[in-house]
């Protein structure tokens, strides 16, 4: 949506119009959570150096930390300040049709119903439940022209069959294999009866900082299978969760300074690369910002035990965010493609909807 606050034109986008620029170009997009002003800034910096769209997306948690209207005016201020950059902004999660609704009438373009769980983003949900909630979502936010990602399988580790709750996102108790794989079948009959623009799949990722015990290989973070869904539902975009790397440097320095991380291992952006190669358009990132905003203040705090200005500790922070979030959307191939997009107000994507199924 261009809409303009004095003389300054803003762009909000729709996920849809952004996802399909993306396969049409064959980039993925990272979608880097949000809470604060620092992650917001550091996001935004990032793709102002390198001419990338941008998707802030917010958990129902990040609504309750910073306060609904705190975080959409945050939003609204990075649009403004940056009215170049198309910004998709994201309901990351929503585990209920309600969620998602409240997500629309703060200003969101694009949500996500997340029905693979119950409402209590715990208990596996059984197909039918997924379908039912998924495809009401559809109805109700294409009306609005706003866009809307599912989800089929659950995120958990194919190493333990655990599924992994630290981030308050996730199924208790253990999975099979086949709950935590996506079964390219089912996907094509769950886009054909949701209507879904985006759909996250199931292929060993988990939501956190352990994700793997040792560097992943196809066994434990199934690569080749994101294929066999694109080739199921090939006009569908795909999304990664739980797509952070995990890197190294940051788990030192944490260490380093005092932190108490265990041994662990993320997705490599090759194999993020080579999933984006398949399909995939839309990679979520929440861990790593994390990471080295901690690692960061960590370090600083250590480092400078005079200093007692918070801006010093969340500078630091800021920087190390900025970093990281570059690095992915160079690496997704999303530099440069923002000048290449003029986003479309909300109303104008109503009827791509309601067409077949992207361009
Ligand atoms: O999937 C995510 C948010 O929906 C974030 O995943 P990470 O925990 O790997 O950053
Ligand atoms: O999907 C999970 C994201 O990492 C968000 O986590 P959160 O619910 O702690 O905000
Ligand atoms: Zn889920
Ligand atoms: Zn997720």
């Amino acid at each position: 949506m261009i809409f303009v606050l004095g003389d300054k034109p803003m762009a909000l986008i729709a996920l849809r119009q952004l996802l399909d620029h993306a396969a049409e170009h064959g980039y993925g997009v990272p979608a880097f959570n949000v809470n604060n002003l620092e992650q917001i800034h550091a996001i935004m910096r990032a793709a102002q150096a390198s001419d990338s769209p941008v998707i802030l997306q917010a958990s129902a948690g990040a609504r309750q930390y910073a306060g609904e209207a705190y975080l959409r005016h945050m939003v609204l201020a990075a649009i403004e300040t940056h009215p170049d950059i198309p910004v998709c902004l994201h309901q990351d999660h929503g585990a209920s049709p309600a969620v998602c609704i409240q997500a629309i009438r703060s200003g969101f373009s694009s949500v996500m119903m997340d029905g693979s769980l119950l409402a209590d983003a715990k208990t596996p949900a059984s197909y039918d439940y997924n379908v039912a909630v998924t495809a009401e979502v559809c109805k109700l936010a294409h009306a609005v022209g706003v866009s809307v990602e599912g989800e089929l399988g659950c995120l958990g580790s194919l190493e333990t069959g655990d599924a992994g709750e630290e981030d308050g996102v996730g199924a208790v108790g253990k999975l099979s294999h086949a709950q935590m794989l996506t079964d390219p079948n089912e996907a094509r009959d769950f886009v054909a009866r949701t209507g879904v623009d985006a759909l996250a799949i199931a292929i060993g990722t988990s939501h956190g900082a352990y994700k793997f015990t040792r560097p992943p290989t196809g066994e434990v973070l199934a690569i080749d299978r994101i294929g066999q869904i694109q080739a199921a539902v090939p006009n569908t975009h795909l999304v990664m969760h739980g797509s952070s790397s995990v890197p190294q440097e940051w788990l030192a320095i944490i260490r380093q300074y005092g932190g108490d991380l265990k041994e662990t291992y993320g997705v490599p952006v090759e194999e993020i690369v080579r999933g984006i190669a398949s399909g995939v358009r839309k990679v979520n990132i929440d861990t790593d910002i994390r990471l080295a905003m901690f690692g960061a203040m960590r370090q600083l705090m250590a480092t400078q035990p005079a200093e007692f200005d918070p801006r010093k500790a969340l500078t630091a922070a800021t920087k190390a965010a900025q970093a990281i979030c570059q690095a992915r959307f160079e690496a997704f191939g999303c530099a440069g493609q923002a000048s290449r997009i003029r986003p479309l107000p909300l109303e104008a994507m109503i009827p791509c909807y309601a067409s077949s199924h992207h361009a």
